[in-house]
């Protein structure tokens, strides 16, 4: 079963087109990654899933089914800008979460505070953009939800925490407790993690693959190699990346996929 299907979405606002036919899908227990430029439509398309932002033609479907209201307690959704309430403490958004997420994982959660220190008295938006980022990737995972959508979840995160948050989210998946969508820069770090990708620019989907799939159907060759007719995506400094199953080069990482679809 799918978590979620985008067909043909499509999206302009203030008469610029954002989105145009973007389609992909995700498997239920996969961890998806959007990667793309800056302005490529990956936080935009996260919207219009949620609804927040109204899509203008093309159909997203959610477990199969198109968005309802009483979806939002199966999706956790962590926005980009880490937006949080003016005056809310921690504690109030411990009981907000409690109450919205009918799975809601108290130990979790109350390890997680008891870990890092973080006191439920502390007013959200005192807490730097980092630990902003952790605490709202920690109240997604605590819901059990069986989708979460995080916007970039590993940015402004120090290397402890950015390792633990990949493998918490590693862990969710692995315990089947539901799919992950995130949008993301670092496309180094993805392969740890990910197992699914969709590459989008200026508001198109380049290529969509699972990551071992992609590998098996790609490869990096160097410039001067009998490429035997396979077909050239692009040339990058003295190699190129190549879709082909032959047997030629050699198996490319994840980052090398992903720069070479966005040269081509
Ligand atoms: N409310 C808005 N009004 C006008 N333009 C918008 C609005 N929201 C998004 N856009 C435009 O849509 C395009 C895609 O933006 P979006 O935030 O979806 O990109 P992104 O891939 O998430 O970028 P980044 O990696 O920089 O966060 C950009 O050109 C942006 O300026």
């Amino acid at each position: 079963m799918y978590a979620l299907e985008i067909k043909n979405l499509s999206k302009q606002i203030d008469g610029k087109q954002i989105l145009s036919s973007v389609s992909f899908k995700v498997q239920e227990g996969e961890i998806m990654a959007l990667v793309g430029p800056n302005g490529a439509g990956k936080t935009t398309t996260l919207k219009c899933i949620m609804n927040a932002v109204k899509k203008d033609s093309g159909e997203i479907l959610i477990f199969e089914k198109p968005f309802h209201p009483s979806i939002k307690k199966d999706i956790a959704f962590v926005t980009e800008h880490r937006k949080v309430f003016n005056n809310l403490t921690l504690g109030d958004y411990y009981k907000m979460y409690k109450t919205l997420y009918p799975l809601w994982n108290d130990t979790f959660f109350k390890n997680f505070l008891s870990k890092y220190g973080f006191n439920l008295n502390e007013e959200m938006q005192k807490f730097s953009r980092g630990q902003k980022t952790f605490i709202l990737a920690i109240l997604a995972f605590s819901t059990n939800a069986k989708l979460i959508i995080l916007d970039e979840p590993t940015q402004h995160l120090d290397p402890a925490v950015r390792f633990e948050l990949i493998e918490i989210t590693k862990q969710y998946v692995n315990d089947k407790k539901g799919t992950i969508l995130l949008s993301s820069h670092e496309i180094f770090e993805l392969e740890e993690y990910a197992t699914s990708f969709a590459i989008i620019k200026d508001g198109k989907i380049l290529y969509t693959d699972s990551i071992d799939e992609a590998k098996q159907k790609h490869r990096i060759v160097s410039l001067n190699e009998n490429i035997k007719g396979a077909k050239v995506i692009a040339v990058m400094n003295n190699e190129v990346l190549v879709q082909t199953e032959e047997d030629i080069g050699e198996y490319p990482r994840l980052n090398q996929i992903i720069v070479g679809y966005l040269k081509s």
